[in-house]
């Protein structure tokens, strides 16, 4: 059996950058046509001119035939000016902004400490540019529950946002919760959306935790219970144009993973397509696959649909126990498991 789909983007992607650019820039050419780039390197890309620069970095990572096309994103800090999102918006590279709350996730030490405080000029210039606030939506308080963190920050910072800013487009990325969907669900159409990742979408929080603890299943936001990952499943099969595809995959060596204090992060490009398909073909909507991999991304975005096409085949495939450079190891989602669609690349 195969299924033909339009070629998907990758709406939340970690490409790194140096040896580990050039390590996993690959595997996204492969199965993308296109992804919105995160900008949190160190140090950020915070700037149009870095974001450029970042790009073509990006650009000469690629194999040479591939149409691949990074979007590029800057990461907004407390001291971003309205300024350079005219330039982000001049440059035609740059195609989104992203809110890490300050010390919420890997590398978001520089990241917003008073977004309604300091940001509110540059939000509104986004909403004026048509720039969309990409968002990872936990807040930081150490008082507040790990687990509760996404749903706290709807209630303080994005409901608040929504009401203040309603012309301003905004991603919720990588949701995890049923107050998530709900929160986009209750928003207007077109202008707040989701991008659900592979693990979020097949993991519970017993993942991090089934026969000793699970690093390679660790990511931010954590895996929740096993309702919310049914309300998320729920959510993208319906067809609604709210969820996008948006791996979120982000790549760590071996050693950064299996250690005391191990990065959060979940390495999914390779293997991505397949599990968002065995997530669809569970849940009896494959005719749904094409939408949240292909359509509404771009819908949300106001660009163009891709044109070009890639086939999934079933047929059993294993997926590698890891990824082997000259600096290190890299382990994929789903290591050594047995997989059912194949995506064929020639
Ligand atoms: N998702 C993660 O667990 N990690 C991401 C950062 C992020 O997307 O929050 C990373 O850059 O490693
Ligand atoms: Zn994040
Ligand atoms: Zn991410």
């Amino acid at each position: 059996m195969e299924l033909t789909i339009t070629r998907p983007d990758d709406w939340h992607l970690h490409l790194r950058d140096g040896d580990l650019l050039a390590a996993v820039a690959p595997h996204s050419a492969a199965h993308f046509g296109r992804a919105i780039v995160m900008p949190n390197l160190r140090p950020p890309i915070t700037t149009t001119a870095a974001a450029v620069s970042y790009r073509e970095s990006i650009m000469k990572a690629l194999p040479t035939n591939t149409n691949f096309e990074p979007l590029m994103t800057l990461y907004l800090t407390d001291s971003t000016k309205p300024d350079e999102i005219k330039l982000a918006r001049k440059s035609g590279a740059v195609f989104a902004v992203k809110l890490y709350p300050a010390g919420a996730t890997t590398n978001s030490q520089d990241g917003v400490t008073d977004l309604f405080g300091r940001c509110l000029p540059v939000l509104e210039e986004m909403a004026e540019q048509s720039m969309p606030l990409l968002v990872h939506g936990e807040v930081t308080d150490s008082n507040v529950d790990v687990f509760d963190r996404e749903k706290v920050f709807i209630e303080t910072v994005l409901q608040p946002l929504v009401q203040r800013l309603p012309q301003l487009k905004i991603v919720m990325e990588h949701i995890t919760t049923a107050d998530a969907v709900k929160f986009v669900e209750s928003c207007t159409e077109g202008s707040v959306a989701a991008t659900v990742t592979p693990q979020h979408l097949l993991l519970n929080r017993n993942s991090l935790f089934q026969g000793g603890l699970q690093p390679h299943n660790y990511c931010l936001p954590v895996l929740k219970r096993e309702i919310h990952r049914q309300a998320i499943v729920s959510a993208v099969t319906s067809g609604s144009k709210r969820f996008f595809l948006g791996t979120d995959s982000a790549p760590h060596e071996r050693r950064r993973k299996e250690c005391p204090c191990g990065c959060a992060g979940i390495y999914s490009s390779p293997v991505a397509l397949s599990l968002y398909a065995k997530v669809f073909e569970e849940a009896g909507a494959l005719d749904k696959l094409e939408t949240f991999t292909s359509f509404n991304g771009p819908d949300f975005y106001g660009l163009p649909r891709s044109k070009s096409k890639i086939t999934l085949r079933k047929r059993p495939w294993v997926v590698p126990e890891s990824f082997t450079f000259s600096f290190g190891e890299i382990v994929p989602m789903f290591a050594g498991k047995t997989l059912e669609w194949e995506p064929v690349t020639s």
